[in-house]
């Protein structure tokens, strides 16, 4: 269905789709459900290619998963005004580049943006106008156990993005932050949900 709504977006208009932003604490699951989403509609969504200065982790790739910088590279890139916005979390820094999204819209394709809630709030002063969507976790407790069952984070890294994420979690609550919040318990179910407000707010 989201292969047939893509038909009717009207090709005149220059700056295309609106961007869609996913959001949400760490753990919370929105890699897994935009790899789901990419597998899926690979013809209809491209992923915004974010700068970091953090370690790869087993399996992920330069250029796909990230694009892996040093401090010094990251830091120039910002002042030369190549990012939209950028942000420290936990101890690293992160950033969306202009190239990065202009590359997926190059080739007509919705982008998707997967930043935290720094980067919405910075998003929110630019004119890129995208479509915010929060993934949450069912509770502290399940974020915690995702978290640590995904093995990629040291115990201080780990203490730093769960206290980051009790900020995103009320933050997230204000209305008017986020066009629509997808509870991630069931994976299966958030994927439909997610599926069917991409649908409603995005054609
Ligand atoms: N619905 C779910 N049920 C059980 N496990 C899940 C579910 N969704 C994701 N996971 C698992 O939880 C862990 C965290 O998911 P994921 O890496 O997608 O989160 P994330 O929001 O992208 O995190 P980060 O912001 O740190 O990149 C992963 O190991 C993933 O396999
Ligand atoms: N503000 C931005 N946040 C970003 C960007 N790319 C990723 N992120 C967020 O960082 C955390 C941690 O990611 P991880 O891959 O180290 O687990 C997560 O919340 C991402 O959403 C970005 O370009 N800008």
């Amino acid at each position: 269905r989201l292969r047939r709504a893509r038909l009717s977006i009207s090709p005149s208009a220059m700056a295309g789709p609106r961007p869609v932003v996913l959001s949400g604490p760490s753990g919370a699951g929105k890699s897994t459900l935009l790899k789901k989403l990419m597998q899926e509609y690979d013809n209809v969504f491209g992923f915004s290619v974010s700068h970091t200065t953090r370690k790869p982790r087993p399996g992920e790739e330069n250029g796909k998963d990230y694009h892996y910088v040093t401090r010094e590279a990251m830091q120039a890139g910002i002042d030369n005004g190549e990012f939209i916005e950028n942000a420290d979390f936990s101890g690293n820094m992160y950033g969306t580049s202009k190239a990065a999204v202009q590359d997926v819209q190059a080739k007509n394709l919705i982008c998707i943006l997967d930043i935290d809630m720094q980067g919405v709030r910075n998003i929110k002063r630019t004119e890129l106008n995208p479509i915010y969507i929060s993934i949450q976790p069912p509770s502290m407790e399940v974020l915690e156990m995702r978290l640590r069952e995904r093995k990629t984070e040291s115990e201080e890294n780990l203490q730093k993005r769960l206290n980051a994420a009790k900020v995103d979690i009320e933050l997230s609550k204000k209305t008017g932050v986020f066009d629509a919040i997808i509870i991630n318990d069931k994976l299966e179910d958030a994927y439909e949900q997610l599926k069917q407000t991409l649908l409603e707010v995005s054609f």
